[in-house]
């Protein structure tokens, strides 16, 4: 079940899903089973370590959300709320005890395993691996990170006043996987679910 002793998981939960709504959409029910708990079981088919990063607030939702998952997961809750996504993969690969993460948004329910498998191959022996996508979009929120190294440039470019994921990235030694390289990725593993209308159009496409 694991691909190795050395690759954990970050699930990042920390926001406020202003687009979403009322409802925080890390709990929300997509077909019966909320988002938060698709990724945590796709995750849970690479690694048997998982830190769910989120807001102190979030902890009791996020807790029952995952009630009776087979993965046994850590909650690493954010020191100062809404600091942005970098600070939440600060807190979560700080708190990972594995010295690779494959880090995914809570909102990306279709995330497919197989992609973390590619990304810590590429990400071993360097800083991590990221996928750039042909609109050269960095998939930063699905991807495996050396832990300490990305935590410590999360922690420098906070310090520098510079929230971007790719103010962090920037410091690393990291591999770039091409859309070219993911032939048999699912399609549908970036899609994220930010407004209530893509979880309908997500619902409706399962139940078909
Ligand atoms: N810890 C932490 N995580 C965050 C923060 N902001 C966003 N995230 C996480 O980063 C991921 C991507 O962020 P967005 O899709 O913009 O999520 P969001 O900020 O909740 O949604 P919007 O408010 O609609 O933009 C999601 O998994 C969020 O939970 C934050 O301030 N702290």
């Amino acid at each position: 079940m694991t691909t190795t002793d050395s690759l954990g998981g970050v699930v990042l939960a920390g926001g406020y899903s202003t687009r979403f709504g009322e409802a925080d959409k890390a709990v929300a029910d997509l077909a019966g089973t909320p988002m938060i708990r698709r990724v945590v079981d796709r995750l849970a088919s690479v690694t048997d370590e998982i830190v769910v990063n989120c807001r102190e607030d979030q902890v009791d939702a996020i807790r029952d959300a995952l009630a009776g998952c087979e993965a046994s997961t850590r909650i690493a809750t954010d020191p100062v709320p809404d600091q942005g996504p970098l600070a939440g993969i600060r807190v979560g690969l700080e708190t990972v005890d594995r010295e690779y993460a494959a880090v995914v948004a809570c909102d990306m329910p279709f995330v497919d395993p197989a992609l973390f498998e590619l990304l810590y191959d590429r990400a071993r022996g360097r800083d991590g691996a990221v996928v750039q996508l042909e609109d050269e979009w960095y998939q930063t929120t699905q991807a495996v990170y050396r832990a300490d190294a990305m935590a410590d440039a999360c922690a420098e470019a906070l310090e520098d006043g510079d929230g971007r994921i790719l103010a962090a990235l920037e410091k690393l030694d990291y591999a770039v996987v091409d859309e070219d390289d993911l032939e048999g990725i699912s399609g549908e593993t970036f899609e994220s679910i930010d407004t209530q209308e893509a979880l309908r159009e997500a619902e409706s496409r399962l139940e078909e």
